[in-house]
């Protein structure tokens, strides 16, 4: 960790910034400061009797005019710091200068040796050490540091004070910019203190810092925010959590022993925990991952609700779940207990906001801590009914009322999703070569010497899981041109290879060029460079057989389908350099005045089709909860919502099992009557499930006839590709918790359909496990058989 620290003692006070980094890479980021002063009495030797500590907000302005100002060279530090405990020398640090500002951060980049100096200093009223790099600023303005004695209000006015004082310090600090929009940090120093925030107005400053001249009004902190912290406390058997976590900043864990299988993580703010890496961290501490989802799912009957992000949404969904088993008090999480995931602790914190970037907060314990154990206590939550609700009407999913409406939600331009492109790639031309004659002293004719051109860069394909979308590859690709030979048998560079990622899946084919297109080509007459003035000469004499240009043979492409990860194949040849002067070099022709221009690079027109590898394909109506489905076995997390055509693009998840078995599943969007003749989104998504070895269908309980709906979805997938609805199927009945219309629902369509029926709930989660299952099953049979 690297810090900048800057100190000075001022009437009785002094201030404090540090800077902290983000990285300790050579660019340092500035990424949180923290300003705190306390008092300290005259004599130094003593410990202040009542000591405080006052924190509050430090903006871009104040920080720099601090920054830039500040003098510590000795005189300031005399009474808090002796002299002697001021170890100064010279090191190997090479500091950092700014390099970049934008709204966050400001960027610092390597500095000049002279520019910095190492410090270690000691105070001994705070007996605290600290160790750190100053930067010696330019001493020219100081912050009104003169006013923090009086900092008895709640409100602080900063006024700008300059001083006369000049330094040798560098210029290229003056313009040091540093934004500081952050809670402040504290520490604690061993001295107990009084927190304040403090909301203040910034008075505009004026000199050598003007360019600042917003008027800031900072937001008013002091009115505490609710805090949640969450334990957790799992049986793992594995002690690898290393990558983990770097991502679970907010949370403390332990673990006993390397043989003790209890991990425990304490005190993780959810706010600030990323919610993928938690569950992932989740999903191998618990090592039976089947239900984890991102949405933190651990269990069948272990069901960390959600993240607790807003309390009314929490409250809504408690209120849906428990509607006819019991009120909950809010907010708390919710948790289900079996024997064997141990227990959830939950405390309701009331504590200061705090900002993005600080790290360290004051809580306090209040709800469901036991002060006869001094233990965490696990609220006991009775499991709620399998169908908790008791809504007997259908809820009638919302069609697309209009053309435009449908247009409207299925336009969604913020995501640059594409499936087919059509794309032209061209290897780049060979180098030239050259005509050059030797040229020497004493000989009136030099022997022939150009260099041969440099190969034309040629163009790959490379299949790979990083990606999803063709949105990323251009219409237009070029291999890089060979470069030309020059004389005294200088060959040309070769020119650069070009490498096109694409998702895993994507199916190549070579399109014919089109008549417009092959015109559009460059003429290939003249293959020759000339000497000047030798070219009518040359066309004469030498443009026998013998010497004809050598061109690429062009043979079509045969469809090409990139399957796994890392797949590369080399689709566009570059062009070959072309001979210098001396290869032409024969017994009747000894200077001969023409060398061979650079072969041209091959064109290829290509379809690129992006079918989805999965090892299973959702389809249904839209709204049918084919999303809340996979969401709720996988670790996607698709949009769900209630209107037609949530799902504009596939997504695909994985369900991983807890023997480690892995499936893949796709949703895609919804398929309705006449997808085949482009109604709806049309059918063209279909290409994403055409490879799933077993087909899902998902159909919703609550419509009025849901085996109609079924016949529907089957009859489509046979007229977009005919036997493609025979492939080993399944059905999933969703929203069985709708009850007695769903109920009769089901009974009927089983005893119609005659595919496998599963009832389920993928809001509620219930019987989900017989679900995954089933599809396990299925898929595992089907196992090696091509589709
Ligand atoms: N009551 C109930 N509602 C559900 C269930 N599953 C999904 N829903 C709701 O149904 C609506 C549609 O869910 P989605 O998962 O977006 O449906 P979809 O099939 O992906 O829809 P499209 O992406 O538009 O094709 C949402 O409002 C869900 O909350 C369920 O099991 N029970
Ligand atoms: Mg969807």
């Amino acid at each position: 960790m690297f810090a900048v620290r800057r100190f000075t003692q001022l009437e009785g006070w002094y201030l404090r910034a540090e800077v902290r980094p983000l990285k300790t890479s050579s660019n340092v980021l500035v990424r949180a400061f923290s300003v705190q002063h306390s008092f300290v009495t005259e004599d130094s030797t003593e410990t202040p009797a009542k000591p405080r500590r006052s924190v509050f907000d430090i903006d871009k302005a104040e920080l720099t005019a601090f920054v830039n100002g500040w003098d510590y060279e000795g005189e300031n530090l005399e009474g808090d710091f002796e002299t002697d405990d001021i170890v100064r020398e010279d090191s190997d640090f090479v500091g950092y200068k700014k390099r970049k500002t934008s709204n966050r951060y400001v960027e610092y980049e390597e500095q000049e040796q002279s520019d910095y100096r190492k410090l270690e200093y000691r105070s001994r009223t705070q007996s605290t050490e600290h160790t750190g790099y100053e930067v010696i600023g330019r001493n020219k303005h100081l912050a009104p540091l003169n006013e923090l004695s009086n900092f008895e209000d709640e409100k602080i006015e900063f006024e700008p004070m300059s001083v006369n004082k000049e330094s040798d310090a560098l210029d290229t600090l003056t313009d040091t910019d540093i934004v500081c929009d952050e809670k402040l940090v504290f520490e604690d120093d061993n001295v107990e203190f009084e927190e304040r925030s403090a909301s203040y107005k910034h008075q505009k400053l004026s000199h050598d810092v003007s360019e600042i001249d917003e008027k800031l009004e900072f937001e008013d902190v002091s009115q505490p925010r609710q805090v949640n912290k969450y334990n957790f406390q799992f049986e793992s058997n594995t002690n690898d959590l290393g990558d983990y976590i770097p991502g679970l900043t907010y949370a403390r864990w332990a673990q006993n022993s390397s043989t003790d299988k209890k991990v425990i993580l304490e005190d993780i703010d959810l706010d600030y925990v990323e919610r993928r890496t938690f569950s992932r961290l989740l999903q191998k501490l618990n090592n039976n991952p089947q239900r984890l989802s991102s949405d933190l799912f651990i269990d069948e009957n272990v069901t960390v609700e959600r993240f607790q992000k807003d309390e009314k949404q929490l409250e809504r969904i408690a209120r849906e779940q428990y509607s006819n088993t019991n009120k909950v008090d809010l907010p708390h999480l919710r948790l289900d207990v079996d024997e064997k995931l141990l227990y959830v602790d939950e405390f309701g914190h009331a504590a200061q906001k705090p900002r993005k970037w600080s790290k360290k907060y004051e809580f306090e314990k209040t709800d469901f801590y036991s002060e006869q154990t001094n233990k965490r206590v696990v609220p006991d939550v009775p499991l709620p009914e399998l169908q908790p609700s008791g809504v007997d009407q259908p809820v009638q999913t919302p069609e697309p009322s209009s053309e435009q409406e449908r247009l409207r939600y299925a336009d969604d331009k913020t995501t640059d999703y594409c499936d087919f492109k059509k794309i032209q790639i061209t290897g780049g031309d060979g180098g030239d070569g050259c005509v050059s004659f030797l040229k020497a002293r004493h000989r009136n004719k030099g022997m022939p010497d150009g260099g041969n051109g440099g190969q034309g860069g040629s163009v790959y394909f490379e299949a790979t899981n990083d990606i999803v979308s063709l949105h990323s590859v251009s219409l237009k690709i070029h291999g890089q041109r060979g470069s030309s030979g020059k004389a005294k048998h200088h060959d040309g560079k070769s020119g650069a290879d070009v490498l096109i990622r694409v998702p895993v899946g994507t199916v190549i084919r070579e399109v014919e060029l089109s008549e417009r297109d092959a015109e559009s080509l460059p003429p290939n007459d003249d293959c020759f460079i000339h000497y000047p003035g030798w070219r009518n000469k040359n066309l004469h004499n030498i443009f026998t057989d013998t010497i004809k240009p050598i061109s690429i043979p062009r043979q079509k492409l045969p469809e090409l389908d990139l399957k796994t990860d890392g797949q590369k194949h080399l689709l566009c040849y570059g062009g070959l350099g072309g001979f210098g002067n001396p290869y032409y070099v024969t017994g009747q022709n000894k200077y001969p005045k023409f060398a061979m221009k650079g072969q041209k690079g091959q064109t290829r027109i290509l379809e690129l089709e992006l079918k989805t590898i999965a090892d299973a394909g959702l389809i249904g109506l839209p709204n049918a909860g084919k999303s809340a489905f996979l969401r709720s076995v996988s670790n996607a997390y698709p949009k769900v919502d209630s209107y037609p055509f949530t799902t504009i693009h596939p997504c695909v998840g994985t369900i991983q099992y807890p023997d480690l078995f892995n499936l893949t599943i796709a949703d895609i969007p919804g398929l309705v009557e006449g997808a085949h003749r482009n109604v709806g989104l049309g059918h063209s998504f279909l290409r994403h499930i055409e490879r799933s070895k077993v087909l899902v269908y998902v159909i919703d309980l609550a419509r009025k006839a849901p085996w109609d709906d079924l016949s529907l979805l089957r009859s489509e997938l046979e007229l977009y590709k005919p036997g493609l609805a025979q492939r080993p199927s399944l059905v999933i009945g969703n929203k069985a918790d709708i009850s007695n219309v769903a109920k009769s629902n089901f009974e009927h369509l089983r005893s119609v359909a005659e595919l496998q029926v599963v009832p389920v709930s993928a809001k509620l989660q219930k019987n989900i496990k017989k679900a995954t299952s089933l599809l396990r099953e299925m898929v595992e049979s089907v196992a090696g058989q091509a589709c």
